[in-house]
C-alpha cells in the first residue's frame, strides 16, 4: 500500500516512523511518504492560508498549495488510471463520516490512501470539490470532538488501518478476538501473579477447561458491551446475542 500525508506540520507524523509501522516501512510493506504543504508555495512567506470570505474568525487554508500538493500525488499514484480506480482522500474533519473498524477494514484494502491535514479553519471547499476529479474523496471524523488539526486523526487512522494489512502485525491471531471485531466489546485479560493485592484472577482462566473459559470470555463481553457501549447492542444480530452458553 501507498500512503501520502500532506500537512504543514509533517514532523507531527513522524510517530510513523516508529514501532510496527515504522517496521512495515523499513521491509516495503506500506510506501508511506510525507509532504510539507508549504513546499507547494510559491511567495517568500510560503502561505498557505488566508482570511474568510464571509468574514468570522481565524483563517482558512489556500486552494493553490492544496492543489498542487495533490495534483502531484495523483499524479505519481500506483493506481491505474485505466481501471477507472481512483485513489482515495481522506480528509480529517469534525464534519466527516465517523471512522470506525468496518471503515479501516474497508481502507485496508486500497492499493493508494492519501490524508490532507487541515489546519486552522479548513480548507478552502473547492478543494475538496476539485479533489473529487482525480481523488475519491471522504472527509472522516474519529470522534465529535475538535482538533486544531488532522495530523492526530491520521496518525490513528494510520494505526487502526495499516495494523490489519497482512504480514504488519506478527500474530494475525491477535486481531481475531479484539475490540469490534465481532461488534462487542473485548473480554478483560489478566497474566501472572495468579493473587495480586489481594486481587485473584478469575479462577475459571486457571481452569484449563477451554469450553468454559470461552463462555466465560463471551459473556463479559455481552456485560462489558451493553454497560458501555449500549448503542452497540442494538445493532448486534440475535445470533450474537441469544448464544445459548449462559453459564459463567
Ligand atoms: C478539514 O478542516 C479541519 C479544520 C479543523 C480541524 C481539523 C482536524 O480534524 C478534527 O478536528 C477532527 C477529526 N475528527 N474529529 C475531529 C480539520
Amino acid at each position: 500500500m501507498r500512503i501520502d500525508v500532506v500537512s504543514i506540520f509533517p514532523e507531527y507524523l513522524a510517530a510513523l516512523d516508529l514501532s510496527l509501522i515504522g517496521k512495515a516501512r523499513r521491509e516495503n510493506l506500506l510506501d508511506l511518504n510525507v509532504h510539507d504543504l508549504r513546499d507547494y508555495t510559491h511567495d517568500r512567506h510560503r502561505t498557505v492560508d488566508d482570511t474568510p470570505y464571509g468574514g468570522g474568525a481565524g483563517m482558512v487554508m489556500k486552494p493553490e498549495p492544496w492543489a498542487a500538493a495533490l495534483g502531484r500525488i495523483a499524479t505519481e499514484s500506483p493506481v491505474a488510471k485505466v481501471s477507472g480506480n481512483k485513489p482515495v482522500l481522506i480528509v480529517p474533519s469534525p464534519a466527516g463520516a465517523v471512522f470506525n473498524q468496518e471503515m479501516a477494514y474497508e481502507l485496508a484494502e486500497a492499493e493508494h490512501l492519501a490524508f490532507a491535514c487541515g489546519r486552522y479553519e479548513g480548507i478552502d471547499e473547492r478543494v475538496i470539490e476539485h479533489a473529487a476529479e482525480s481523488f475519491d474523496v471522504r472527509p472522516v471524523s474519529i470522534g465529535d470532538y475538535v482538533l486544531n488539526g488532522g495530523e492526530v486523526a491520521v496518525l490513528a487512522m494510520v494505526e487502526a488501518i495499516c495494523r490489519l494489512i497482512p504480514g504488519v502485525i506478527g500474530n494475525p491471531e491477535s486481531l481475531v478476538e479484539e475490540s469490534h471485531s465481532d461488534g462487542l466489546l473485548e473480554y478483560p485479560v489478566y497474566t501472572k501473579p495468579a493473587a495480586w493485592e489481594g486481587r485473584e484472577v478469575p479462577e475459571v482462566l486457571l481452569s484449563g477447561n477451554h469450553g468454559k473459559i470461552a463462555r466465560f470470555r463471551r459473556n463479559k463481553q455481552l456485560e462489558r458491551t451493553a454497560a458501555r457501549r449500549p448503542d452497540l447492542i442494538v445493532q448486534l444480530d440475535a445470533s450474537t446475542l441469544n448464544r445459548h452458553d449462559r453459564d459463567t
